[in-house]
């Protein structure tokens, strides 16, 4: 489809929707079975696609309502979460990207992670912030679920995609964009691949996320306010060799007369990555050695390894 991408010029790429509000969506279904086709088409032309949910748009104003109560708090008080994975803590006020704002929060889907994040936010904590946030992250965990499953699946795999799921722990890092003033970049967020396995994106109703098709293209995503963004981190580029691969992504504020909030939830797994040997053969020689997910977090914050093109390929590539 021929669209105008932000710029006035023409694009081709539009991120493909999939609807996941099917009810009883089970493995071994028919809707299952041609979701999944839909699910690893997109992922292996643009590693992301759009998520259609029904039971997301009920929970909207409470979600994006509790991150403007949060990052009302005073500066001082946002500093105090320090996520325990490196990148994930507070940032703020960085003069490359004035407008953003961010915090991490370990273990999201969870009672106890969110528990631990709002009482270093609130002196007794904040139940009602818990409960508005709990039930969006613990559903973008359940959509990240079937998406892995189906992958798995696809590529004959399922047999560890249990384990897989029971190896892998959620961080969310919530997000506001101020719109940005004249003469000031617009600029959000500075372009990347995502560390994680998979990611999920939900945002408030103003746009701003674009993506970078094969043939180098940014396109912006436009949600609606029952879309989650699925994408693939750079720890399924490994697991797959290759067969998906993280898109590099970016925010551009193009000024709606109001903030951005974002809510991404990152997939890491506790301990290795490593491609299933199911995946690798003549025509599909091994990419990249098994590596530590949370040792690779930690060489990616180095300062040096940010301005990698391809932090991966650096760390482990074959
Ligand atoms: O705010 C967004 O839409 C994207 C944020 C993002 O790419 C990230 O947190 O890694
Ligand atoms: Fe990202």
């Amino acid at each position: 489809m021929r669209i105008l991408n932000p710029m006035g010029s023409l694009t081709l790429h539009k991120l493909p929707t999939i609807d996941f509000s099917k009810e009883n969506l089970k493995p071994g279904t028919t809707a299952w079975n041609k979701i999944r086709k839909e699910v690893m088409s997109a992922l292996e032309e643009y590693g992301s696609f759009v998520a259609s949910y029904e039971k997301i748009p009920q929970l909207q104003d409470a979600v994006f309502g509790a991150l403007e109560e949060l990052f009302d708090l005073p500066t001082q008080t946002k500093m105090q979460n320090i996520s325990s994975k490196p990148l994930y803590g507070y940032v703020g006020q960085i003069p490359v990207v004035p407008l953003y704002e961010s915090m991490g929060i370990d273990d999201a889907n969870t009672s106890e992670g969110m528990q631990a994040f709002t009482y270093a936010m609130w002196p007794n904590g904040n139940e009602g912030f818990s409960e508005k946030l709990l039930a969006y992250t613990k559903l973008a965990a359940e959509l990240e679920e079937i998406v892995v499953r189906m992958i798995f699946e696809s590529y004959g795999v399922e047999k560890y995609c249990d384990s897989h799921l029971q190896s892998v722990g959620y961080l969310s890092r919530v997000m506001k964009y101020r719109e940005a003033k004249e003469n000031e970049t617009k600029l959000g967020f500075v372009s990347h691949t995502d560390k994680s396995f998979m990611s999920t994106i939900h945002q408030n109703q103003v746009n701003g996320l674009e993506i970078k098709a094969k043939d180098g293209e940014y396109f912006g995503v436009d949600l609606s306010p029952s879309s989650v963004v699925v994408m693939a981190g750079d720890a399924i580029m490994a697991w797959s060799n290759n067969r998906i691969k993280s898109p590099h992504h970016r925010v551009i504020m193009e000024g709606k007369g109001r903030p951005r909030y974002s809510i991404a939830q990152f997939s890491f797994m506790d301990g290795t990555v490593q491609t299933p040997q199911e995946l690798v053969d003549d025509e599909h020689p091994l990419q990249f050695k098994p590596f530590d997910h949370l040792e690779y977090l930690s060489f990616f914050s180095k300062e040096e390894n940010r301005r990698l093109e391809c932090a991966l390929k650096t760390y482990c590539g074959v």
